[in-house]
């Protein structure tokens, strides 16, 4: 759905082109909810601005549907953003205006003169986003959660096809996070919109995203499903990311067991083998102990997985490995 090609983007200062983006190819699919992570100055928000073309690029092509927007003329380049819903991390709402105005507000600029379908439409966007009885509140008058809800549905107001996140949950607290994100997630479901996230929050990524890219400098440096990049980070960048977000440190995971005996391994498992009791069937049956020296289990949006870091010891431990890689377990010897 959307073809990033080749794309740059550089900013002028003081008679210099400083870099923000370099060569990005990236190709997202209809459906998908694909997420952007990097730290502060990586170069997201220029990301997510090129994709509406709210900034231009300096070189590459945008196509939506096949189409070039940058080669687009500007009254059919604003046609083109009717399809592309925007939220932002501080709402952007009209402070002056009613819940229900501000959600009238862009079918009033895409030309709806009719009073009737404009209120019944915006019946139906509050009544999606858990806002109903909030029709004819002010801004000021919300929490911050709400007030992105209201972002959310003045988003969607014209049927879009792609909604843009730009941190939208980073101005919230963790529990209002969650249930932004749901919504985010009930959407992607129910409409079968696109979602284009940016955020520096793992943790976001993990509850809703399908694949990230990792950006860093102004380079994709990582992507993929978000379960590989969760479980296999390679980039530095990525990796202090996933650890940071697991509150582990990388270090424990390989240098800090001189005193354990044996083999020292870390086992991956995805999807049903996370549940499965693989590990202590096969220890008995080739008399192999083991200790657990680091682990997780969570669920990475619907997919469970689980990561165990494991000093083995016995004659046959070879044999149990072989055997968990049969079971699609993934296994990388840490220390032989
Ligand atoms: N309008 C601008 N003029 C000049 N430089 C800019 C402009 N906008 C962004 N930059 C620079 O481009 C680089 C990327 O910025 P960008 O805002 O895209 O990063 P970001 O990852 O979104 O960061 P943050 O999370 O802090 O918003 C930074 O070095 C920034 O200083």
């Amino acid at each position: 759905m959307i073809l990033l090609e080749n794309l740059s983007k550089s900013y002028r200062v003081d008679g210099r082109d400083i870099p923000a983006l370099k060569r990005i190819d990236l190709s997202i699919a209809a459906g998908e909810i694909f997420g952007v992570i990097g730290h502060s100055g990586a170069g997201k928000s220029t990301l997510i601005r090129l994709i509406n073309l709210l900034e231009r690029p300096s070189g590459g092509r945008v196509l939506l549907d096949g189409v070039n927007l940058t080669e687009l003329s500007s009254d059919a380049l604003r046609k083109s953003r009717q399809k592309i819903g925007m939220i932002f991390q501080h709402f952007n709402l009209l402070m002056s205006k009613t819940v229900a105005q501000n959600v009238a507000f862009p079918l009033q600029v895409a030309g709806e003169l009719d009073k009737t379908a404009i209120n019944q439409r915006v019946a139906e966007l509050l009544e999606l986003v858990g806002l109903a009885d909030h029709a004819n509140k002010y801004p000021a008058q919300l929490s911050g959660g709400q007030k992105q809800r209201v972002g959310i549905a003045r988003a969607l107001a014209n049927n879009p096809k792609l909604l843009l996140c730009d941190e939208a949950t980073s101005a919230l607290d963790p529990q209002t996070t969650a249930s932004v994100l749901q919504l985010l997630l009930e959407i992607n479901q129910k409409l079968k919109l696109t979602i284009v996230l940016i955020t520096h929050e793992m943790n976001v990524i993990r509850s809703i995203c399908d694949r990230v890219a990792v950006i860093d400098g102004g380079e994709i440096v990582e992507l993929g499903p978000v379960t590989n990049v969760f479980l296999h980070p390679k980039h530095p960048t990525t990796r202090r990311f996933v650890y940071e977000s697991e509150h582990v440190d990388e270090t424990t995971e390989a240098d800090d067991f001189a005193h354990v005996p044996g083999k020292i391994v870390r086992l991956t498992f995805k999807g049903e083998s996370t549940y499965q009791s693989h590990l202590s069937a096969l220890a008995r049956q080739y008399a192999v102990d083991f200790s657990i020296l680091a682990g997780r289990i969570e669920r990475i949006k619907t997919t469970p997985c689980g990561q165990l870091t494991l000093g083995l010891v016995g004659s046959q431990v070879d044999e149990l490995l072989s055997r968990l890689a049969d079971e699609g377990i993934v296994v990388e010897e840490l220390r032989q």
